[in-house]
């Protein structure tokens, strides 16, 4: 089903399929600012596209996912039966690198997105430009690692170190109102990891982290993504990339 970005005029917009232009902008069209929202809400639509009937969805959370939900809501009100199977999963991302690896759980959801979208056939991931890095923990705000409420301090301080060679620093994650932890959809508590430097290999980091005990898992989604879509001033681009 084709949905039109209802923010770009036909010429206007710029489509990027596995590296190929589809379309360009025209020297003559008004440029558009459209807001961060905005664009991802371009994104989410376009990943809608992707979703067919018999398809098995499973959604992630956050502002940019939020659109998704709605898109599918509106077109299963509009065209498409339930099925009780779902094939496709469709979830924002707090960073992207070139490779498809992301960074997500800054809204405290990363385990159990961890779990659904490890499990789908295709993951596609729906973000605006200000989500791409050139490495992860590249845009200096935080990597979380969900960790076991016992003995945090001590969980805290494994990680700072296993990558203080990366400038880490390791924060408990807070309500700023309160001061108290913030708890997981599991229970658990958030440290958040910032880097002043990259990590460099990312399956070494994760695999590191992972065998701390207390460590539940962490934000890093590494080699998951089978799609990317990034809705840009200039139109939205489209990556893919075939799972392991
Ligand atoms: O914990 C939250 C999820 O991983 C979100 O998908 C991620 O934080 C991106 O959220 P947003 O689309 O609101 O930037």
């Amino acid at each position: 089903m084709a949905i039109p970005c209802a923010h770009f005029m036909a010429s206007e917009k710029a489509v990027l399929e596995n590296g190929i232009l589809m379309g360009s902008p025209t020297s003559m069209a008004s440029p558009v600012i459209l807001s961060q929202d905005e664009l991802k809400k371009i994104a989410a639509y376009k990943a809608v596209e992707y979703v067919e009937s018999g398809m098995v969805i499973g959604l992630g959370t956050g502002s940019t996912a939020k659109h998704a939900v709605d898109r599918i809501g509106e077109l299963l009100r509009q065209d498409l039966d339930t099925y009780p199977v779902v094939d496709l999963a469709i979830d924002g991302a707090d960073e992207v690198d070139p490779f498809l690896n992301l960074v997500k759980g800054r809204g405290g959801s990363l385990l159990r997105e961890k779990m659904i979208e490890s499990a789908c056939k295709k993951f596609i991931v729906i973000v605006d430009e200000s989500k791409m890095v050139k490495y992860l923990g590249g845009s200096g705000l935080a990597m979380p690692v969900e960790v076991i409420p016992f003995c945090w301090k001590f969980s805290a301080e494994r990680l700072r170190k296993l990558f203080e060679y990366a400038g880490c620093v390791a924060k408990l994650r807070t309500f700023p109102e309160n001061g108290e932890p913030f708890v997981t959809d599991n229970g658990n508590y958030i440290v958040d990891l910032y880097f002043k430097k990259d990590i460099g290999d990312l399956n070494a980091a994760s695999d590191a982290i992972l065998r701390l005990p207390g460590i539940v898992e962490h934000g890093m989604f590494l080699d998951m993504a089978t799609t990317l879509i990034v809705a840009g001033e200039l139109g939205v681009t489209i990556k893919n990339k075939q799972k392991n």
